[in-house]
Formats: structure tokens, C-alpha cells, sequence
């Protein structure tokens, strides 16, 4: 007998949204079957055709009326800012992906499953206290809520990373720099911008960026026991996907790189293989593009000092290897 597939609904169609598509396209558990942006149709299928970072899709891409069509695939397209104006429910919808930015909240996402759809993942960290859950990490406690969220491209590479620290070697406290791509809530050219961070009116292209981060926050939900011990800051680069972590740790026990190496590669390839990898090549942030993992731990950079500050280096592409983490994540609860 043929497996159902996932009816799956995609709320905001940008860099995220759009590597979700392209994943799931490719997986036989998911059928795309309806996407929602404020933009119009003709873009919405232009820029799932040809994307600057991961090529060109391989299927012929048109719209018809209101219908995407992907090689013979037919998705249903909407454009409506307020997700209370669509009625999903002829669609049958499992799970929306809301990869839109915007409805951070419980309450903002629950007229979509007023009008049909049965779970919600939002893309982000929540503004409210919307459970929150990270594949590979605690998506076995899912416990039915309609809507939940699958946090940040930071704390997913970070979390896991962190458990197999705390575990082995016990984490006193963390400063956590991300050598982050721009996104596109950053400036093309100096110019205006909404944010509180002033930085953020610089141009993405022309500088290396220091900017505010909720990594910090959104890593402590996972360890409770070392609230207001860690600390984080996105460093914006010019690079339009892909992050290099670099975690500073202060642990409780003394060790050296070999045992620390040993330690992450045990766990990494046992527990956590699914979500992280080790390599010991010397690559940089280009081979790391399209990556399908959390994060990517290079051992050759792990050091330590005096026996006891850690220092741990991951890459990963925060596009491509987070829309993984959703699809895996809505893969998941839809059995619910
Ligand atoms: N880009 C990353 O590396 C990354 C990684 C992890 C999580 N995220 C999170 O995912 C979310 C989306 O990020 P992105 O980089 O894809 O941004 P994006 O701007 O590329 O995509 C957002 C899309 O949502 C659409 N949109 C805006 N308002 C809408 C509305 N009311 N209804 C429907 N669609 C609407 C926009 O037109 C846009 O196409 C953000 O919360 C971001 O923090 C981004």
C-alpha cells in the first residue's frame, strides 16, 4: 500500500519558503499543494525557477490563472496578507509552514487552523510562549499542539551541539559569535531601515556587520540552568547563505582537543546523525551551500585553553540546512 503524503501549505514564499519548496519537491513523503506571499504569481514562480544560490530548478515552472504549475504538479496560490481571508479547507492541509517573518504569535496563527489546515510550524522563534521544538533535539516531546515553533537557523545548529558539551563536559558558560549571511532584512546600499539596530541601515554587501542577537535567548529555553551565562552576536558577511559558528565554552571538567573530538564524534555519528556532521577538510563557506545538516563541525579548528575554555567551529547553510529541519519537523507531527 502507498503511503499518504503530507499535504503541506507554505504561508510566505521567500528564502525560506522556497527552499522548503525545492526540498520537498524532491521527497516523496510531501505534496506542496498550496503557497500564500503578498507577492504577485509571476514572481512567486520566477523566483522558484531560478534562485542565485541553488541554481536553477530542473521542472518547467508556469502559473495559470491562480495554479503553479511544477513539471505536473498543480499548486494553488493565494495572495492575502491576512491569513483569515483563506479557506484551506478543500485542500486538506496537514501542515502550513509559516515562513512569512510574520505571525510569531499562538494566537496570529490560529486562523489557519480555524479555516482548515490541522498544525502550524512557524519558521522563527516565537514572540509569545508557543512551544518550541528542535529536530533531533526534543521533537519527541511534540505533544499535538496546533501550532509550534521550530526556532532559529542558530539555535538549531547551536542546541545539539551544546547538549553533547553540557553532557560530557559540563557547560559553565558560552559567548557565541555567528559569522552570519546577510538576509534580506538587511540594506542592499546604506540607506533607511526600521530596525532598532542602527547597524542595520549599512549596506549588506560592502561590510562585515555586528548585529543584535536573539541566538542566546533562544539556546537558554534548551538549558535553563545557564540563563543570562551565554552570550551571542550575529556578525553579518558578505555571503548570501551560510553561517561559520564559532562557540566559546567554559566547561566544568578539564580536557584536551583529542578526547573533545573524540567525544563529538561518537555522538555525532550515533545520536545525532540525522541533524550534524564532523569533517576534518579544510573547505569554506562555499561547500557548505546546500548542506542538509544542522550544523557541520570542524574538527581540525576545535581548540581548547588551560584545560577548560573550549572552542568549537560549525558551519552551516542556514537557508538550505534549516528548511530541512522544517520539512523533517512537519514530516513528523503530521502523524499526529
Ligand atoms: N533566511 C534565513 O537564513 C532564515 C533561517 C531560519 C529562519 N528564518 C526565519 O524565517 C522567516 C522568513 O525568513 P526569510 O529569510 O525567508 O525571509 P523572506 O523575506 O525571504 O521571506 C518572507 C516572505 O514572506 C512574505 N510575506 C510577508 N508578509 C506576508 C504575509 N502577511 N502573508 C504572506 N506572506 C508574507 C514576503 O513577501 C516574503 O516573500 C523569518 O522569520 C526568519 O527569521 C530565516
Amino acid at each position: 500500500m502507498t503511503k499518504k503524503k503530507i499535504r503541506v501549505f507554505i504561508n510566505g514564499f521567500g528564502r525560506i519558503g522556497r527552499a522548503v519548496a525545492r526540498i520537498m519537491l524532491e521527497d516523496e513523503c510531501c505534496e506542496l499543494v498550496g503557497i500564500n506571499d503578498i507577492c504577485s504569481y509571476e514572481q512567486m514562480a520566477y523566483l522558484l525557477k531560478y534562485d542565485s544560490v541553488y541554481g536553477t530548478l530542473p521542472y518547467v515552472v508556469n502559473v495559470e490563472d491562480d495554479i503553479l504549475f511544477i513539471g505536473t504538479q498543480k499548486v494553488q496560490l493565494f495572495s492575502e496578507a491576512d491569513p483569515s481571508n483563506m479557506d484551506l479547507r478543500v485542500m486538506e492541509i496537514d501542515v502550513v509552514l509559516q515562513c512569512s517573518g510574520m505571525f510569531l504569535t499562538t494566537a496570529s496563527n490560529l486562523p489557519l487552523i480555524r479555516n482548515g489546515a490541522k498544525k502550524v510550524i512557524v519558521s522563527a522563534p516565537s514572540s509569545d510562549d508557543m512551544p518550541t521544538y528542535i529536530y533531533g533535539v526534543n521533537h519527541k516531546k511534540y505533544r499535538d499542539e496546533p501550532v509550534i515553533s521550530n526556532s532559529s537557523c542558530s539555535a538549531n545548529a547551536i542546541v545539539p551541539i551544546f547538549q553533547i558539551v553540557d553532557t560530557y563536559f559540563g557547560i559553565e558558560s558560552a559567548m557565541m559569535s555567528m559569522y552570519h549571511s546577510y538576509t534580506v532584512y538587511q540594506n542592499l546600499l546604506d540607506s533607511k531601515h526600521y530596525s532598532d539596530d542602527i547597524r542595520r541601515t549599512r549596506s549588506a554587501t560592502q561590510n562585515i556587520i555586528p548585529l543584535m542577537s536573539s541566538a542566546a535567548e533562544a539556546t537558554e529555553t534548551f538549558f535553563p540552568h545557564l540563563k543570562g551565562k551565554m552570550y551571542a552576536k550575529s556578525i553579518r558577511v558578505p555571503v548570501p547563505s551560510t553561517t561559520l559558528y564559532e562557540l566559546h565554552i567554559q566547561i566544568g571538567k578539564k580536557t584536551g582537543v583529542q578526547e573533545v573530538n573524540q567525544v563529538l564524534r561518537e555522538e555525532i555519528g550515533g545520536t545525532y546523525s540525522d541533524i550534524l556532521d564532523v569533517t576534518e577538510l579544510p573547505g569554506s563557506s562555499l561547500e557548505y551551500i546546500q548542506s542538509p545538516y544542522s550544523a557541520v563541525l570542524n574538527l581540525s579548528l576545535t581548540a581548547v585553553v588551560e584545560e577548560d575554555l573550549l572552542r568549537i567551529s560549525a558551519w552551516q547553510d542556514n537557508e538550505y540546512g534549516y528548511a530541512k529541519r522544517v520539512v523533517d519537523m512537519a514530516k513528523y507531527i503530521a502523524q499526529y
